[in-house]
């Protein structure tokens, strides 16, 4: 069994709004709301691949009902703990004219120090029966930044893989205490370092240098442009086929998906790559966030390309 945690689900509302500007009224040609967040994005695509999966993470609200019914529907295991707060509303404005995507992401409520509590003893007792944990997204209001540092010293103590996908304060405290596998985007990984990224070899060095601190496998992703994986057996270009995009809000979070699917299936880390690359590109190609179909992914699969750094 995989577990996902999203600490601050959201209920994804996108806009397909053609020649978008800022300041003017538009009328969406096209609008959609689904179950959102980054980890609830990552257990849609598990489910899609057929794993089973369990989902934690704070609800509340009727957002909150409205994605543990979506998740109930495709068969997801939930387990959130329940707060008073609303769970959040992103916007993502997609120009498929100008080839723009704009989003506007909610803080998110509050949590209480009771429900976080409530919430790590949760955490501790499932980590003990599932060994691959994916852990996604920013916080709520109230959860301290060292939360990931938390969530990644359980899991190792109940011997599981945790694959963390945040950004930010999170990202650079959790760096320190060794989660298995960080997959931050070239953006993200620039604001941890502090400096621009140029080019592929800078890229590969800031893989590096994060792999450094203890972590098993390091995957920065690149957008259209791939991915560039630093794991035990070297360093690693995943180079996905051209497609017509919709919409790559979710393509990390079906990235991380495809890569804890492969684990858990005991593929190498180019193999599981290879089938995160397929799940990020195939994301890519519909207007729905945290959306795959297993024809695409097979078909991505066999033309995703790797070269060895
Ligand atoms: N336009 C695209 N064409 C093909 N593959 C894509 C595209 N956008 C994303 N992907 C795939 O999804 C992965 C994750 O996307 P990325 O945009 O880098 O993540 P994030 O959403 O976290 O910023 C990429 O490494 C790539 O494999
Ligand atoms: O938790 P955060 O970091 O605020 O991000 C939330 C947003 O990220 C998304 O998951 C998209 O993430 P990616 O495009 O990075 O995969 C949206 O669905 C969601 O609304």
């Amino acid at each position: 069994m995989i577990l996902t945690v999203t600490l601050n689900p959201s209920v994804d509302r996108s806009y397909r709004v053609d020649n978008f500007q800022v300041g003017k009224i538009f009328r969406a040609q096209e609008e959609n709301s689904v179950a959102g967040g980054k980890g609830i994005n990552v257990t849609k695509v598990i489910k899609t691949l057929g794993e089973e999966v369990t989902a934690t993470g704070f609800l509340g609200g009727k957002s909150g009902e409205f994605i543990e019914e979506e998740l109930n529907k495709i068969g997801v295991k939930c387990s959130f703990i329940k707060i008073d707060g609303e769970t959040r509303t992103c916007i993502a404005i997609l120009d498929p004219v100008s080839k723009t995507q704009t989003e506007i992401l909610e803080k998110g409520p509050y949590v209480s120090q009771e429900h976080v509590e409530k919430f790590l003893d949760n955490f501790n007792e499932l980590s003990k029966s599932c060994n691959i944990i994916t852990a996604s997204g920013s916080a709520p209001r109230g959860v301290s930044e060292d939360i990931y540092v938390e969530l990644i010293n359980i899991a190792r103590q109940n011997g599981a893989k945790l694959i963390l996908d945040t950004s930010g304060e999170y990202l650079s405290k959790a760096v320190r205490a060794k989660p298995f596998m960080i997959k931050p985007n070239r953006e993200e990984v620039e604001k941890l370092l502090n400096r621009k990224l140029k080019d592929i070899e800078e890229i590969k060095k800031a893989a590096l240098e994060l792999k450094q601190f203890g972590i098993t496998i390091v995957s920065i992703s690149l957008g259209s442009e791939g991915s560039i994986v630093a794991c035990e057996e070297g360093v690693f270009r995943l180079i996905p086929p051209q497609i017509k995009v919709a919409s790559p809000v979710g393509s990390g979070d079906s990235y991380v998906a495809g890569m804890a699917v492969g684990i858990k299936r005991g593929f190498d880390i180019v193999d599981a790559a290879i089938l995160a690359t397929a799940c990020g590109t195939a994301n890519a190609m519909y207007y729905k966030t945290g959306y795959v179909t297993l024809e695409d992914v097979e078909h991505l699969k066999n033309n995703v390309k790797v070269e060895k750094l």
